[in-house]
């Protein structure tokens, strides 16, 4: 048997609330421990100073623990992928909190075999990924990190060159996944002048802009693609050395997905071929581990996935949390219920 410890600051009566448990501590929990603390009981795995599988298999409260906290997929942190195993091992689960968006590291198929709910972090990181999106699309057009760059190195003073940068109006922009963050970088990118189409698993009637079905259609009548949707069987890799190719020698890759969406490897060979113009990356197949060939182009803008991690949506993200939770433990509808498959 295993007692862990819980306590939580702020907390004079945790023996009473409702039993969360974490794994690994998502980087709102960390920050707002407070409020979650005054509302639930949180089961720390991670100071149990045992081996995982040791601890759930021992710890009667894990066991009887009916909601799982947990994140993933997102990099500067190091959270747990909830396999089927992990499930099988808790046996009272009936939740799992995801304050992550994409829930690719979660096995969706076992939690609905096993009668799971999964929640994610619904619209409320959405607004400031899309911003993201855009601000990569722009560096890549207008070279501001690069500008950045020649700056400080003192190449303007010594008036050396600076490449052109390319127009955003007029654009012609394929969005591929039109959901929460796509349909905001769509509103966003029209709203700069650019013409959008889009991809994603089926069309949508309510929707104006062109649908494309085939990718390398859409990539072949678009000047940049900006990855949007989530990851998973079918979308691996879907972002291929054939797309890229049609897409063409001026085209621009921007990923605000998941790594493993885009063929890393062939995007690399792409990108050093000169077969497509640029890419402004937050994604990438093994984070943090961000291969070597992309750190020395100026055609590359990268970021370490952070477009979550601004203040406000952290905050929101926290709220939305946490009422997930409550609503579970009061019996009432989720917030964020992941309905389809991933
Ligand atoms: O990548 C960010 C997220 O999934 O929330």
């Amino acid at each position: 048997m295993v007692q862990v410890n819980t306590t939580q600051a702020g907390n004079g009566n945790s023996k009473d609330l409702p039993v969360v448990l974490v794994l690994r501590p998502p980087p709102v929990l960390k920050m707002f421990e407070d409020r979650f603390a005054e509302r639930f009981r949180i089961l720390k795995a991670y100071n149990s100073g045992l081996p995982l599988d040791r601890f759930l298999a021992s710890s009667p409260q894990a066991q009887s623990a009916t909601a799982l906290l947990c994140y993933g997929g997102i990099a500067m942190t190091d959270g747990i992928p909830i396999s089927g195993e992990i499930l099988r091992q808790l046996p009272s689960l009936k939740i799992v909190v995801s304050t992550s968006t994409g829930v690719n590291y979660i096995d969706v198929s076992e939690c609905r075999r096993l009668g799971i709910s999964v929640v994610n972090a619904g619209d409320s990181v959405s607004e400031d990924v899309a911003d993201m999106a855009v601000g990569l699309f722009i560096d890549v057009l207008r070279k501001i990190s690069a500008a950045d760059r020649y700056v400080r190195k003192g190449c303007w003073a010594a008036s050396q060159d600076f490449p052109l940068g390319y127009k955003l109006r007029d654009k012609r922009v394929g969005i591929i996944g039109l959901g929460n963050i796509g349909t905001r970088v769509a509103k966003r990118l029209e709203a700069f002048g650019c013409k959008i189409s889009y991809n994603s698993r089926k069309k949508k009637d309510s929707i104006s802009y062109h649908f494309y079905n085939d990718l390398c259609e859409l990539a072949a009548e678009s000047d940049a693609l900006i990855i949007c949707c989530n990851l998973n069987d079918q979308t691996r890799h879907m972002i291929d050395g054939k797309v890229m190719y049609a897409l063409g020698k001026h085209g621009v890759i921007v990923n605000v997905g998941r790594g493993e969406i885009v063929n890393e490897k062939e995007m690399i060979e792409c990108l050093v071929r000169g077969e497509i113009g640029g890419a402004g990356l937050e994604a990438f197949e093994d984070e943090p581990n961000v291969p070597q060939e992309l750190l020395g182009m100026e055609n590359v803008v990268l970021s370490p996935h952070n477009g979550i991690f601004t203040v406000e949506s952290l905050e929101s993200l926290c709220e939305v949390t946490i009422g997930n939770l409550e609503a579970f433990f009061t019996q009432k509808p989720l917030l964020s219920e992941i309905m389809e498959d991933w």
